[in-house]
This record gives structure tokens, sequence and C-alpha cells, in this order.
């Protein structure tokens, strides 16, 4: 058994979460492996934001078990999870208005060097010679998403679509295993969507990197998943490849059924 194939890193079992009288979560299984896209889709409701934060343990299950690369991520702080190898991105963007791209890409950084800002201010001459090195690999990562020529302007006032962009920097200069994805299309253009689509599927396959998608645009969600898990009223109604979900009776029933 232990000798199989190596365990996904991400593995979500049987998770249960109520609110009140409200099941949101009801008895849900999802896995992840490394270097794989897997897409969650479903109407409104569905459970999709309770499920992610119960990964980022903003909620915990009342039942069910979470684990990554085989920690169980239910008994971690939940400000440890991003030195795990975990990082996201938000739906409304999270970023720092007055900082410069560099910076605020520095700011993922320093999420898995907790000490590094305070020690950085302290002026403690190993300290800066870790953040020239934070500095270069942040610059790297502005250069790969094609954004190094912005490194030193301040995020305000910069197009939507490149201030994505440069969230998903802050998210990689956290050195994630693994890129949970929070509606990451929401505003974009056509454009922008097919380039972020591109772009997910090269860090996916260049890193290694697993990434969970929560996504209401299907041409994303369906054109770059390895495979999609569909939610309605917090139940796992499919998990398969993507022309097998989207032609799934259940899974087209679920949104006709929100949509009439
Ligand atoms: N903090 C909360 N307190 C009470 N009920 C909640 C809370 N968060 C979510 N719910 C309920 O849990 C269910 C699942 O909601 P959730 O936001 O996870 O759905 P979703 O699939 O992400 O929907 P959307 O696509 O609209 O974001 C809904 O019935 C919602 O009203």
């Amino acid at each position: 058994m232990a000798t199989q194939d190596p365990p996904p890193e991400l593995k979500i079992t049987d998770v249960t979460l109520r609110f009140g009288g409200v099941t949101a979560l009801d008895g849900v299984s999802l896995a992840v492996a490394p270097g794989e896209v897997c897409g969650l889709i479903g109407p409104n409701g569905a459970g999709k934001t309770t499920l992610f934060n119960c990964v980022t343990r903003i909620y915990r299950p009342d039942a069910g078990s979470i684990t990554f690369g085989g920690t169980d991520l239910l008994s971690v702080r939940p400000d440890r999870i991003v030195r795990l190898g975990i990082a996201r991105t938000f739906q409304n963007l999270a970023l720092f208005p007055s900082l410069t791209v560099l910076e605020n890409t520095l700011v993922g950084a320093h999420a898995r060097t907790p000490s590094g800002f305070a020690a950085a201010m302290l002026g403690w001459p190993t300290t800066r010679s870790k953040q020239r090195a934070l500095t270069a690999e942040a610059l790297e990562i502005l250069d790969d998403l094609g954004l190094g020529g912005l490194a030193h302007q301040p995020a305000a006032g910069l197009p939507f679509g490149t201030l994505k962009r440069v969230e998903l920097a802050r998210a990689l200069a956290a050195r994630p295993r693994l890129l949970l994805l929070d509606e990451p299309a929401g505003g974009l253009t056509h454009a922008e969507v097919d380039e972020l689509g591109e772009l997910i599927v090269r860090l996916a396959s260049e890193r290694g990197l697993g990434a969970l998608l929560v996504e209401h645009h299907m041409g994303l969600v369906m054109g770059i998943s390895d495979h999609v898990v569909a939610m309605e009223s917090g139940r796992r109604i499919a998990d398969g490849r993507p022309e097998d979900v989207r032609a799934d009776d259940r899974v087209i029933s679920a949104y006709l059924g929100r949509a009439s």
C-alpha cells in the first residue's frame, strides 16, 4: 500500500460543515495531485467558497479530514498554512495600493519567513543579505509573469488585469506547492482570461504546482482543468474529466434549475 503511487498532495475526505440549520458541506471529498489543475464549480450557494475556506482554515469542518502531503491540515495553526506550501489569491484583490509591485510581491515571501519584516527593520546584516535574496527571487517571479518592467511602480493605478497578475506573483513568492485560486477570472477581459489560463497551466507543469480553482467562468475551468469537481447544495455531484462533467445530467440540471 505504502509503495503505490505518491499520495495526492491535497486530500479532502468526507468534509461536512453546518452553519446553524444550513448544511453548507455534506460529506465532500476531492483530491488535487501535484502538477494538477482541479476546477471546482457549482451554482451560487453550492459550497465552493466554504470548502476553500476549510482548506485555508478560516472554517473548521464539523466532520471529515483535510490533509496536505500527509499532514493533517486541521491540526495546523491557520497562520502556518502558508508555510506548509499553500498560497491563495482572493476574489477581491488583497494588495497594498501604496506599495510597489515588488513590495507587494515581497509580502508573499515574508509570509513564509515570518520574522523577516521585523528583522529587516532592525537592519540585521544577515537579514539584509536574506532580504537581497528574497528581492532577487521576487524580481525573477515578476519577470516570469511579464511584470518585470512594473516592479517599482505603485500598485495603485495599474489596470485590474495587471493587479490580478501581481496577486499571483505574491502567491508564488511564498514558494507554494498548492495554489488556491478564488475566482481568478472575475473582472478580466476575454484576452486576459485566455492569458491567465495559459499561465496557470504553465505554472502547474513547470513548477509541479497543484491548483484548486474556484471559478464561474466555464470556458476557463473546462479549458485548463485536469479534472473538475461539481457541487450542488453542499454535495459533490460529479468529479471527472471536463468533457464528462460538462455532459453530466446532474450538473446540467443543477445549473438549469438555478437559471429558471
Ligand atoms: N458564514 C456563514 N454563515 C452562514 N451560512 C453561510 C456562511 N457561509 C456560507 N453560508 C451558506 O453556506 C452555503 C454555501 O455557501 P458558499 O458561499 O460556500 O457557496 P458558493 O458555492 O461559494 O457560492 P457562490 O458561487 O455564490 O460564491 C450557502 O447556503 C450559504 O448561504
